[in-house]
């Protein structure tokens, strides 16, 4: 037997340079270009303010050489940091559409056990929140590039300038570093708690939209949630980012503060250090002019702290998205499906949901059932029974950990199970209506019958090549469904409990005129269902309790008494 799915652990991504390296490679010849002009623009700005200090100390004043320089070195500052700009940009924002479509890709691809695991407000959070996080920082990348270079051309002149004097400062920014190194680490804590607190912020939101109309008649548990939950997630989130915004700027203060302790320094020991004027103006100068770059360097460091987490969390959902199912996009030239089945067989399967400590197992099987081409099969039982996992099985939605799906015979693996699904028409109890479900022209005038049958025509009308609205009631919600699936026109229909948001009278009509003439058509119909009275419409009836078949009814009469008119 295979295992149960893993419990969600918590995996190790690839480290995060090895993940940025494998998101620019791709890009990699604009994204090293701006990363070299970046730098070059960074380096002028610090050989210009050396310029500006020999200017101004030429006894002669400037002469046109220098001049030239000066001009040749802002044109270079500009143009690269344009250049920069640009380019980061663009990888930034390939980066980020790479990503968006990579997961969502991987979240098509995944085994629907893994997503159904991982919680869509997860998911969500993650498609939506961290990666923004990630684009607004490729946005500022460029900036801070610059400035890095401006920060290292600056200490560079100043090492030239004075050994000594650039010793002192090279302490100082020692000293600042280590602080912002302690920084970063509780800062970056406390902006992880904060991103935990997210997913559980998403699941309130999902709350009070979806859940708006419960909430609006209970008023107990609107103020739980409001007070309990809501409100008490968004202020842990507010209060984990102030503290660890308090401490990045806690620890820009101090280096700040450093800053000025080295201008203070030289100041106070001009007349003791035996340098030159031009030396201390330009060492001075130097100093309150990369504070600029450095302190937008440090600023950084929170954003810098937020998307490192947020590339976490991105690599944290590929990795557990990491084994698709093989083969679901395969060229558009496949094979076209089979109008006919035969018989569909499930073998000694089994299926268990991997569980939570301390929540109960269900364990499903062994289940052996044969399904022949054109039967109507019920599924029944009591909730919680097992029969929408068993037809999740038999959909080839789950994998058997147990046993064997056998079409005609042949065994459904991985490798043909995806084509072994496209035979299946579902209407699932916790369906999903796409409404742009897209209606060639030969299908519209069969999309006006159905609709017809079933008493849509006056609220639905297919407007070019699209039903025109899916604001309906629940039970014509469902109605919608049923023709999407008539449409489909594939060999088996899948019904879970398609029937119980129907009136008594069109719930008549669905088992008493639709499935048969559906049957009539050759289809093959396996039906979940809690309507006893209509029991007898089906060929078989299988009972189901606590996870297994226990008894298979079958019911010749059936036929006979539909064709007599009767219910
Ligand atoms: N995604 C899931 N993860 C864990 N357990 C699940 C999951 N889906 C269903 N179960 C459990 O499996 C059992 C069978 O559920 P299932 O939906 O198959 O029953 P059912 O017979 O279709 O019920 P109903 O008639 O209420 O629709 C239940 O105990 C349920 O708690």
């Amino acid at each position: 037997m295979n295992p149960p799915e893993p419990v969600a652990s918590d995996p190790r991504p690839a480290s995060l340079l090895r993940e940025a390296v494998r998101l620019l490679r791709p890009f990699w010849k604009v994204a090293i270009l701006a990363t070299v002009m970046g730098a070059a623009s960074g380096l002028a700005t610090a050989w210009l303010l050396a310029t500006v200090n020999r200017a101004l100390h030429m006894p002669q004043g400037a002469t046109a050489g220098l001049l030239g320089l000066f001009a040749g070195l802002c044109v270079v500052t500009i143009a690269g940091e344009i250049a920069s700009d640009l380019g980061n940009g663009l990888v930034g924002q390939n980066v980020v559409a790479k990503l968006r479509k990579d997961l969502s890709e991987k979240i098509l691809s995944a085994p629907i056990a893994q997503i159904e695991r991982f919680r869509v407000h997860r998911i969500t959070t993650t498609l939506n929140q961290d990666i923004d996080t990630i684009s607004t920082f490729t946005f500022g990348f460029s900036g801070l590039a610059i400035a890095m270079a401006i920060t290292i051309g600056c200490f560079a002149y100043l090492a030239v300038l004075s050994p000594l004097l650039s010793l002192l400062a090279a302490a100082a920014i020692a000293l600042g570093s280590w602080g912002h190194a302690m920084a970063r680490q509780r800062g970056r804590k406390g902006f992880e708690a904060a991103r935990d607190a997210q997913d559980e912020l998403q699941r309130h939101y999902r709350a009070i939209t979806e859940g708006s109309k419960e909430l609006r008649i209970n008023r107990d548990r609107r103020r739980t949630l409001r007070d309990a939950y809501l409100n008490a997630t968004i202020e842990r989130i507010r209060d984990l980012r102030v503290r660890a915004m308090r401490v990045f700027m806690s620890a820009n203060a101090f280096g700040s503060a450093l800053f000025f302790i080295v201008i203070g320094v030289v100041l106070a020991l001009q007349n003791k250090l035996s340098a030159g004027a031009p030396v201390l103006s330009g060492f001075v100068i130097v100093l309150l002019y990369v504070k600029g770059p450095l302190t937008q360097l440090i600023s950084a460091l929170p954003m810098l702290g937020q998307t490192q987490i947020a590339i976490r969390r991105v690599a944290e959902l590929s990795l557990k998205f990491a084994n698709p199912e093989a083969d679901l996009f395969p060229a558009p030239a496949a094979p076209a499906r089979p109008e006919q089945v035969g018989s569909i067989e499930l073998r000694g399967v089994c299926y268990a949901y991997p569980t939570d400590a301390g929540a109960g197992m269900f364990q499903l099987g062994p289940i052996d059932l044969r399904i022949e081409q054109g039967e109507m099969l019920f599924l029944v039982g009591e909730n919680g029974s097992g029969k929408t996992t068993l037809i999740k099985l038999l959909l080839g939605l789950y994998e058997p950990q147990e046993g064997i799906v056998l079409l005609d015979g042949e065994p459904v693996v991985a490798d043909n199970r995806d084509d072994y699904r496209q035979l299946f028409s579902t209407v699932f109890a916790d369906y999903f209506l796409f409404d742009d479900v897209v209606v060639g022209p030969a299908q519209a005038a069969e999309a006006a019958v159905y609709l017809e049958r079933l008493e849509l025509g006056h609220k639905v009308s297919v407007t070019d090549g699209r039903f025109s609205t899916t604001d309906l009631s629940t039970g014509q919600r469902k109605r919608l469904a049923l023709v999407h699936a008539y449409l489909d026109k594939r060999p088996v229909l899948v019904f879970d409990e398609w029937a119980a948001d129907q009136d008594p009278a069109f719930r008549r009509v669905f088992y008493t005129e639709i499935l048969p003439d559906l049957k009539r058509d050759g289809r093959t119909l396996i039906v979940i269902s809690h309507d006893d009275r209509y029991f007898h419409v089906a060929d078989r009836v299988a009972h189901m309790s606590d996870g297994r078949i226990v008894s298979v009814e079958s019911q010749p009469g059936s036929l006979r008494r539909l064709a007599a008119g009767r219910p």
